[in-house]
């Protein structure tokens, strides 16, 4: 198992280029959030703007359009029962994060099962939260062709691969993904969580408990999704984005001894800036 360290920001985050626009930086589109777990879709957002993404949409309940709009009128509010703006809006973005409080329900499970088929190779989809429930109730590895990325605490992962907590060892999570199509990534969320890609083996080294607040998770997904959309490689996008994350729960901790998903979001540009590639 490789220890992920803070070298993994300086060769990701690369100083913007001058001759660059909206367009450069990634379109990521967040589809997140019910009437009751509206908040997770708003921090979800939030941290892919905070983090770069050049353009950032929100399909959610429409209850959470003000909720959105007062925080960050930047982001793009699409209302998720909009079937026709949900499809251009999904074969236009170049990542897709699906689950963070969108709930259980029924109508959570049909629009799971419309966004997934939609997307193509080149694109990538995180999936997280109530999604991953919904796919272990229906036993099912989704129908998609983009590159998936779950995103699971250990009891999420717990629902979707069978294995209770302590039986989650290295070989047995690698012996469950090889069901998963090839490329997908596993994060398996844990004070020091864990990343599986194939062979490959990660692990953070950064995290305090001071994070341990609803919305965490949530926020790990816009970084993921904010880091892909700029730097592109999925793997050491993805590395990155576990690592600045717990980073930035660590650093407000040094003053803190509780830390807010809301917090941690606005100090990801400050994070960036400090820790970008500069050897150029
Ligand atoms: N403000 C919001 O709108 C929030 C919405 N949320 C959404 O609520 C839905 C339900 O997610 P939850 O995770 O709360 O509920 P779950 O019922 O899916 O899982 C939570 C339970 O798992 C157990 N657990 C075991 N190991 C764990 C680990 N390493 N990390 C975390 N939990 C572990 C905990 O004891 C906890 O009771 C998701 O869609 C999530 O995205 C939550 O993120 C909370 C905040
Ligand atoms: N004690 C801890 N130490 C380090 N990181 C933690 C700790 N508790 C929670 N975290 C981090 O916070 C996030 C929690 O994710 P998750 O449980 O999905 O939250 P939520 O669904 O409430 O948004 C994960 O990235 C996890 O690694
Ligand atoms: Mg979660």
């Amino acid at each position: 198992m490789k220890q992920i360290s803070a070298a993994i920001l300086k060769s990701v985050i690369q100083p913007r280029p001058q001759e660059s626009h909206k367009g450069t930086f990634g379109r990521v589109l967040v589809v997140a959030g019910s009437a009751t777990y509206g908040g997770a879709g708003i921090m979800s957002a939030s941290a892919a703007l905070l983090t770069g993404a050049g353009l950032t949409t929100l399909a959610s309940d429409p209850v959470n359009r003000t909720a959105l709009h007062s925080q960050h009128p930047e982001i793009m509010f699409i209302d998720w029962h909009d079937d026709s703006l949900l499809r251009t809006t999904l074969v236009t973005s170049d990542v897709v994060v699906i689950g963070p409080g969108l709930g259980v329900d029924d109508f959570a499970w049909q629009l799971l099962q419309r966004v997934l088929p939609q997307l193509s190779e080149q694109q990538v989809v995180i999936i997280d939260g109530s999604a991953l429930t919904l796919l272990a109730e229906h036993h099912e590895i989704p129908d998609t062709k983009a590159q998936m990325i779950l995103t699971p605490h250990q009891e999420e992962w717990h629902r979707l691969s069978q294995l209770a907590i302590p039986s989650q060892s290295i070989t047995a999570n690698q012996q469950v993904l090889q069901k998963w199509p090839a490329k997908t990534i596993l994060v398996l969320k844990q004070h020091r969580t864990e990343i599986y890609q194939q062979t490959d083996v990660y692990q953070n080294t950064t995290g305090v408990a001071a994070m341990a607040t609803g919305g965490m998770g949530d926020t790990l997904t816009g970084i993921i999704a904010g880091m892909i959309a700029q730097f592109k490689k999925p793997l050491p996008a993805t590395l990155a984005a576990v690592y600045l994350h717990s980073l930035a729960g660590q650093e407000l901790a040094r003053q803190q001894y509780l830390v807010l998903p809301s917090q941690l979001i606005a100090m990801l540009p400050h994070l960036m800036w400090q820790y970008q590639d500069r050897s150029n």
